[in-house]
């Protein structure tokens, strides 16, 4: 992959692992999730997530996805509980989404595709930094929300009013007061498996928190984060979609249910 990596033909997934070798690695990311062969660990206790508002900062278009970053100085929004050992930070949220209505999340039940996936990307406060954090094993606690077509979803509003803002590559602009906890689900039942980021650098420090429960988004919500470009201002303008990785193999890993 001679240039940048993206989600075309010559620098998308398949592409990766050329300058990633660990695209080929024992726990990479996504997967699909077997209903039928993950196994109910009662000892995984409720995941704990608590969101400051005021922690929120900017959102920003990178080229990939468009994220909403978090003031990551204090533990004001936290993941603790669940799956993991100690206190995790809220750095950033982003999405992963299709050029159709039956494709775009990362993760896959069963074989079945959502049309988007939230990532609440979260990081271990054993060590001093997300940087210092994103290539340790336990380094990050990913919680994963599917988007399923339905109604309007009136929490994705403040986000979807942002993209004018932020409409091609670099693109940035102020995010305060935003409470992450709106785009959560009624339930917090989940799946986890130890994975990976699903973009490059692909670095396998990732403990996956995948909600069984989805939100809504309607097909006309869709269209708004499909407005969005991967190309700068001055590009050839290029549909920022289909922007996520298909599902990795497996590799012997149990994934454990936190219900029945
Ligand atoms: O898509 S999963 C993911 C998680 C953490 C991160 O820093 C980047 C990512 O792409
Ligand atoms: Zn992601």
């Amino acid at each position: 992959m001679a240039d940048h990596w993206g989600y075309d033909k010559h620098n998308g997934p398949d592409k990766w692992g050329e300058s990633y070798p660990i695209a080929n690695g024992s726990r990479q990311s996504p997967i699909d999730i077997k209903s039928s062969t993950t196994t109910y660990d009662e000892k995984l206790t409720p995941l704990k997530l608590k969101y400051d508002p005021s922690t929120s900062l900017d959102i920003q278009n990178n080229g990939h996805s468009f994220q909403v970053s978090f003031v990551d100085d204090q533990n004001s929004s936290t993941l603790t509980g669940g799956p993991v050992t100690g206190t995790f930070r809220l750095k950033q949220f982003h999405f992963h989404w299709g050029s159709a209505d039956d494709k775009g999340s990362e993760h896959t039940v069963n074989g079945k595709c959502y049309p988007a996936e939230l990532h609440l990307v979260h990081w271990n406060t054993k060590y001093p930094s997300f940087k210092d954090a994103v290539d340790k094993p336990d380094g990050l606690a990913v919680v994963g929300i599917f988007l399923k077509i339905g109604a309007d979803n009136p929490k994705l509003q403040k986000i979807l009013d942002a993209m004018d803002a932020i409409k091609s590559k670099g693109k940035q602009t102020p995010f305060p007061n935003f409470d992450p906890s709106v785009l959560l689900p009624s339930s917090l039942d989940y799946w986890t498996y130890l994975g990976s980021l699903t973009t490059p650098p692909l670095l396998e420090s990732v403990t996956w928190i995948v909600c069984k429960q989805s939100i809504s988004v309607s097909s006309a919500q869709m269209k708004r984060f499909r407005s969005l470009l991967f190309s700068g201002d001055g590009e050839k303008a290029c549909c920022m979609v289909n922007n996520y990785r298909p599902p990795q193999p497996l590799k012997g890993r149990v994934v454990r249910a936190s219900f029945k």
